[in-house]
């Protein structure tokens, strides 16, 4: 893959209108200034701008699969990043503006008290943000327009190789025809943006930036080694591609604990505090000055995950969270509240699984191997319906990111994109390979837990009969 300077996106749903706009941008998972489609469209054609982001009541109650939408630890991080965003507007003589309240409820009184005559959102996979986005435009004036950019993905779906209907059945096969096709060349930060559209005395819900309203959990105590935030991401970027870790992360990537053992980008990316394209380009400039190797090369084969699994949501829509998947095949699983509470709880069989359930609890990370490990224990050995598990990644991981953590779950529980089927992880053997001395386990169980749990260990891990397993 390369990039190519070509003409500025093409995947907004409307025709611009010689007249300048008063806009609205509705931001969500692209929290920065640099590489920012919507924000250079902006700068050309809008003559007043409010920015606007809604955290909504709903996110912290409790939903479907027993979780709630945004935990602590993801609450923090986008916090810091919605923080960073507006210091840096502040730059531009702009605001963020943060509502507490449902979109679909707060922006139709916006647009329609402001006269806002068009709306702007990046193209999102996610089937309730693409029913929010109706919903918005069902309750406003007809002349208002609403202009969708792709923010997220290296490629926008005019520049995919093929028609999004006919996205590839498994990976392999989407890498292959994305293999030579250009991406955007990333964009430089605007230099301009228009003034603020003018408060009315009655935008109560938006007259003053809340930092931190009482009924939001509090989360100030967390210590997070992550920090949101667009400089913080590209702090993230300059570093790892300044030391040569990219030269070896294929060899090290599958490691539970380390920080430089991945590139750690994944909380940036999905709260758009970096793009991929930022990243992907980082990554070539590294190639072109210290060579390429498998190693680094596998960073942009991970980036193609991320890629594909975007558009997977696209297609897919709703049946991104259906029990049977893509597939039409129901797994053999089932809703156990003991055994779900128990891996939760990090209260298992399974010392590797809690140990690993223990850093994501406290930190709102996992490593990808950690995730694999963990999810194969809740759909294999405790034989859990698998949504439940997907929920809970959503209500704690910092990088959150729906369409890669529903589309790994899937992929996992076997109703997704994966051609051989589910994928049962040897819990022994991963511990045999990924923590051979129990480090790991000590680490974030302590070393009494190490040796109660290692004399369980052998028994159970051979064989935990499910039968005897409350439930
Ligand atoms: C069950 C399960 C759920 C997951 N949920 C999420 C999620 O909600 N958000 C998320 O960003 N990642 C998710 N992943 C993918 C992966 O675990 C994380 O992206 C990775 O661990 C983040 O750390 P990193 O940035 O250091 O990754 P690196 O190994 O450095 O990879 C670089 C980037 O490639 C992408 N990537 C890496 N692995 C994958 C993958 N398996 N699928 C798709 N893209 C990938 C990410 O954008 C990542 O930042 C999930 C994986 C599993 C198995």
């Amino acid at each position: 893959m390369s990039n190519a300077n070509v003409q500025p996106l093409t995947d907004c749903n409307t025709t611009s209108s010689a007249k300048k706009a008063k806009a609205l941008y509705w931001l969500g998972d692209d929290l920065r200034l640099a590489d920012n489609a919507i924000l250079s469209d902006i700068s050309q054609n809008a003559q007043q701008l409010m920015l606007v982001y809604c955290i909504e009541p709903q996110w912290f109650a409790k939903a479907q699969y027993q979780a709630q939408y945004l935990g602590k630890h993801r609450l923090k991080f986008l916090l810091e990043s919605l923080q960073a965003l507006d210091e840096a507007l502040s730059q531009y003589g702009q605001q963020l503006h943060i509502m507490y309240g449902q979109a679909q409820l707060c922006l139709p009184y916006l647009i329609n008290t402001h006269d806002i005559t068009r709306v702007y959102r990046s193209d999102h996979g996610g089937a309730d943000e693409r029913a929010k986005w109706q919903a918005i435009k069902q309750q406003c004036d007809s002349n208002t327009e609403f202009t969708t950019f792709t923010t997220q993905t290296l490629f926008s779906s005019q520049q995919l190789p093929f028609e999004l209907d006919e996205l590839p059945p498994s990976f392999s096969q989407f890498r292959k025809l994305v293999n030579n096709s250009h991406f955007e060349a990333v964009k430089d930060e605007v230099t301009w943006l228009p003034p603020m559209v003018a408060l009315k005395s009655q935008d109560k819900l938006i007259q003053k930036w809340v930092a931190y309203p009482d009924w939001l959990p509090q989360t100030h105590m967390l210590s997070n080694v992550f920090s949101g935030g667009e400089l913080q991401g590209k702090l993230q970027l300059g570093s790892y591609f300044a030391s040569n870790l990219a030269h070896s992360y294929k060899i090290v990537r599958n490691e539970l604990a380390g920080w430089e053992h991945s590139t750690k980008f994944s909380p940036w990316l999905a709260n758009g505090c970096l793009s991929a394209r930022q990243v992907l380009s980082a990554l070539h400039e590294f190639e072109s000055q210290h060579g390429a190797n498998e190693s680094s090369r596998w960073i942009e084969y991970e980036l193609l995950w991320r890629e594909y699994f975007h558009w997977y949501a696209h297609k897919f829509n709703n049946k991104l969270f259906w029990f049977s998947g893509i597939t039409g095949k129901k797994p053999l699983t089932s809703f156990y509240a003991k055994r779900l509470q128990s891996w939760k709880t990090a209260t298992t069989p399974y010392p590797l699984v809690n140990a690993l359930m223990t850093q994501l609890n406290q930190t709102g990370y996992m490593s990808n191997r950690g995730r694999q490990i963990v999810a194969s224990c809740l759909i294999h050995e405790l034989q859990c319906d698998w949504r439940y598990g997907a929920a809970y990644f959503q209500q704690q991981l910092i990088d959150y990111d729906v369409a890669i953590n529903w589309g790994n779950w899937q992929y996992l529980a076997g109703v997704g994109a994966d051609p051989r089927g589910s994928r049962r992880f040897n819990l022994a053997k991963q511990q045999q390979i990924y923590d051979p001395q129990g480090q790991f386990i000590k680490a974030w169980l302590g070393s009494v837990a190490l040796q109660q749990n290692s004399i369980k260990l052998v028994s159970e891990l051979d064989g935990v009969d499910m039968a005897d397993w409350p439930c």
